[in-house]
């Protein structure tokens, strides 16, 4: 027996030193790709001057030798964790990037795990083996090879695996069993099947995959992009990949994934953050955001635009060349019907309105000096000097003004009457005073969707900006041409070791890149446009959006190439969605698919079978997801007479249970308004949950609504009741709140806990 384990460890041993010694090589590979890109910059940074062809091809070079140097930086932990033995009798090494043998014909040393020949390390199984004997998957530290797993695919495999068809179940309950750190960790040495079936579908069309709490959604959602990026390179990189989270502790809480992928090129956003020049720091009850994200709204702010298309009641009048002049109510209405019928956003329709008033005035300027005295010269000649006279035109701005969505929106919420007039049948007193604010009110994330909304309903009056771009453009394009011809024909350019400007650019990208800063990538320069349109977009906790902010999206993504992530079971916000067809419909009918995720990777069985629970009260046909692993741990509830002595008991007590773990403390939003300062001075440790960095605190009080797609080594959910009451979606609040925990879930209350926790 203990001969047969000696052989045994001798054998691993063996096979540790063969991967160690494979490792070794293709992290020298590494460091001299690393030193080629990094002497490369060094010397396109040392070249200056020269003329202005030359200096586009160095921020190109630059650009290229920088974004290099990130991705060779950002895989050096974890850079190789898998290998795959096929029936051929090859082998191939997967990991983070591609590495390739220049000295022999270019053999693979590396497998980028998104290759295509990478695939089986994903998806081959014990019954469907694609050519695959046998999978690896390498445990590292650094530069070290630790230790291994192998799964033999033969059929009696088949039949000892487990019935969730896990693949490399060791490494994969070994991660999950790993501490938390505040930041969300890729999980591309250990994806599964069903995930790896998500991350890599087409990119065409909108894809929305439905699953439970912990089912991965997040993590293949972020993949997906890493997947889209390097399959579809060309033409993603012009256009650039949104990624959109509920808040920013999620975004930040995601934000390391994409980078240790070696992708940068995404943009990472709120709804509340896609429009430049605005940040939604203010706040506001559920239900005024659940108003303001309506459908209907759109047509409550056509009429809070047409509110500011005037005609006077009768007529004003304004003094013109020392004679008064008589604006009045008929004139103004046929201007208003001419200026409305060009069906042109207001702030552009105001020129025609304009125009219309201009010739009505003129003529009654002409009839005063005697009409038949004037030719079409002297009628033009008054024409301009009534369009710059300062009195006509602020009577005329009166009526029709140029005003931005800021000041529209601004001044309908701060004024009972225009609120009235623009929300009409659409909202009652109630819903009106909910809307109602202080102007200069700071704004709130479902004012961004309205802003956006106004933006398109306004326009920009940019007839000049845009022939002056047209113009340049013109001439960046034509200059692009000349610099790469010159190009062409320099012999000298062509230096071997150098990546040629026109290998990768033809004139027209060139022209763009120039135009737009060739040191911005398209993701940078997405932030500062709110007219961009995205390559593909990705929602995660997609359940949570208005119809209104997913308005603000579709207009992002015109092509309509989108993955929408979420779990309907899970929906919080009050303006969220019930179904997908409901959200879907308006924009794409019927023509969108739908994917299921059905394995909960986070959430241990012993909480998830109090989960589910609630899960089935909310809705008996939903089926909760199963778990992959038990914890061995049983939640506890406790009832306590007073929160604020009992809580930081508990909290104490759960924080040795976890050493160097994380926990969240989760309350009803009364609760966390009512004893968050005291609670805060009881545990110096703990954060109020109001910033990202809170993450990185070991204990963190939070809302539902501000854990929602966090997760903590163990949770402390306090008042659950108050939870389930708090709102129609009060349920799935509690449903999310239990779902956080990898480990330890406590229940702290002090009045009855709801029927449905009482098992606990
Ligand atoms: N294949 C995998 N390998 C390792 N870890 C995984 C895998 N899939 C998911 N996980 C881990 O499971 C946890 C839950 O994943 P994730 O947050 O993506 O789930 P989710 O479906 O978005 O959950 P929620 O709906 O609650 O927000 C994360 O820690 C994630 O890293």
């Amino acid at each position: 027996m203990s001969n047969a384990r000696s052989d045994r460890d001798a054998v691993r041993a063996q096979e540790i030193a063969a991967e160690q010694q494979y490792l070794t090589v293709l992290y020298d590979k590494l460091d001299t790709l690393r030193q080629e890109t990094t002497q490369r910059l060094k010397d396109t940074l040392r070249d200056s001057g020269g003329p202005p062809q030359a200096r586009t091809e160095r921020d190109i070079s630059t650009r290229m030798y920088t974004d290099k140097l990130t991705q060779l930086s950002a895989v050096e932990h974890g850079m190789c964790f898998g290998r795959l033995d096929l029936d051929s009798g090859e082998t191939f090494h997967v990991g983070r990037l591609g590495l390739f043998d220049e000295d022999n014909e270019y053999e693979p040393l590396l497998l980028d795990w998104r290759a295509p020949a990478a695939r089986p390390f994903y998806l081959a199984t014990a019954a469907a083996r694609d050519g695959v004997r046998r999978r690896r998957h390498l445990r590292t530290s650094w530069r070290k090879v630790l230790d291994y797993e192998d799964e033999v695919l033969d059929l009696d495999a088949a039949e000892q695996g487990s019935d969730l068809g896990l693949a490399g179940e060791a490494t994969l309950l070994a991660r999950l069993d790993a501490r938390r750190t505040g930041q969300m960790q890729d999980i591309v040495a250990t994806i599964q099947g069903e995930q790896d079936r998500i991350i890599r579908a087409g990119m065409n069309g909108v894809l929305v995959v439905q699953g439970g709490p912990g089912t991965g959604k997040t993590a293949v959602a972020l993949h997906r992009a890493a997947y889209l990026l390097y399959t579809f390179r060309e033409q993603l990189s012009k256009r650039g990949v949104l990624v959109v989270g509920p808040n920013e502790t999620f975004l930040r809480y995601i934000g390391q994934v994409l980078p240790s992928l070696g992708e940068t090129g995404v943009l990472l956003s709120t709804v509340g953050g896609l429009y430049p020049g605005i940040t939604a720091t203010g706040v506001e009850s559920a239900r005024a955001a659940e108003i303001k994200g309506r459908e209907s709204m759109v047509e409550v702010l056509t009429a809070a635009v047409r509110d500011r298309e005037q005609v006077p009641a009768d007529h004003v009048e304004v003094v013109f060349d020392r004679e008064p002049l008589r604006i009045d109510r008929k004139t103004a209405a046929q201007a208003r019907t001419r200026a409305r019928r060009a069906r042109k956003p207001h702030n552009l329709a105001r020129r025609i309105f304009r125009n219309e008033m201009f010739s009505a005035l003129t003529l009654q300027v002409a009839d005063r000096l005697g009409r038949d005295l004037l030719d079409r010269r002297d009628l033009d000649e008054i024409n301009v000097e009534l369009r710059a006279d300062p009195a006509v035109d602020r009577a005329l701005d009166e009526l029709w003004p140029e005003i931005t969505p800021q000041q529209l929106l601004d001044e309908l919420f701060s004024s009972p009457e225009r609120l009235i007039t623009a929300t009409g049948k659409h909202l009652d007193d109630e819903e009106r005073e909910e809307l109602q604010r202080a102007a200069g009110t700071p704004w709130t994330p479902a004012d961004v969707a309205l802003l956006d909304e106004l933006a398109e309903l306004l326009g920009e009056d940019d007839a000049q900006a845009r022939a002056e771009r047209e113009r340049q453009e013109r001439e960046e394009l034509a200059y692009a041409q000349g610099v790469l011809h010159i190009m062409e024909q320099d012999e000298e350019i062509a230096d071997e070791e150098r990546l040629r400007v026109s290998d990768v650019l033809d004139a027209e990208l060139l022209a763009e890149r120039f135009r737009s800063r060739s040191d911005l990538t398209a993701a940078e320069r997405a932030a500062d446009d709110r007219t961009w349109t995205f390559g593909h977009v990705i929602v995660d906790e997609a359940q949570e959006l208005s119809p209104m902010a997913w308005r603000v999206l579709m207009r992002r993504c015109p092509s309509r190439s989108m993955t929408l992530v979420g779990d309907v079971a899970q929906t919080g916000a009050l303006a969220g969605a019930n179904s997908w067809h409901d959200v879907l419909h308006p924009y794409v009918q019927d023509r969108w698919k739908m994917v299921e995720l059905t394995v909960n990777y986070r959430t241990p069985a012993e909480i998830m079978d109090v989960a589910a629970g609630v899960l089935s009260e909310m809705d008996t046909e939903l089926e909760a997801p199963t778990s992959v692993r038990t914890s061995g741990h049983q939640p506890w509830s406790r009832r306590v007479d007073d929160l604020a002595t009992a809580l930081p008991e508990a909290v104490a007590d759960e924080l040795r249970e976890v050493a160097d773990g994380r926990l969240a403390v989760l309350l009803p939003p009364q609760v966390l308004a009512d004893l968050g300062p005291q609670l805060a001075e009881a545990l110096p440790e703990a954060t109020l949950g109001t910033s990202p960095d809170d993450l990185d605190a070991p204990v963190a009080l939070l809302t539902v609504e501000q854990a929602k797609g966090l997760e903590f080594d163990a949770v402390l959910l306090v008042e659950p009741a108050a939870i389930a009451e708090e709102s129609e979606r009060g349920l799935n609040d509690l449903y999310v709140a239990l779902t956080r925990a990898t480990q330890r879930l406590g229940v702290l209350h002090t009045t009855e806990l709801p029927e449905v926790l009482r098992g606990i």
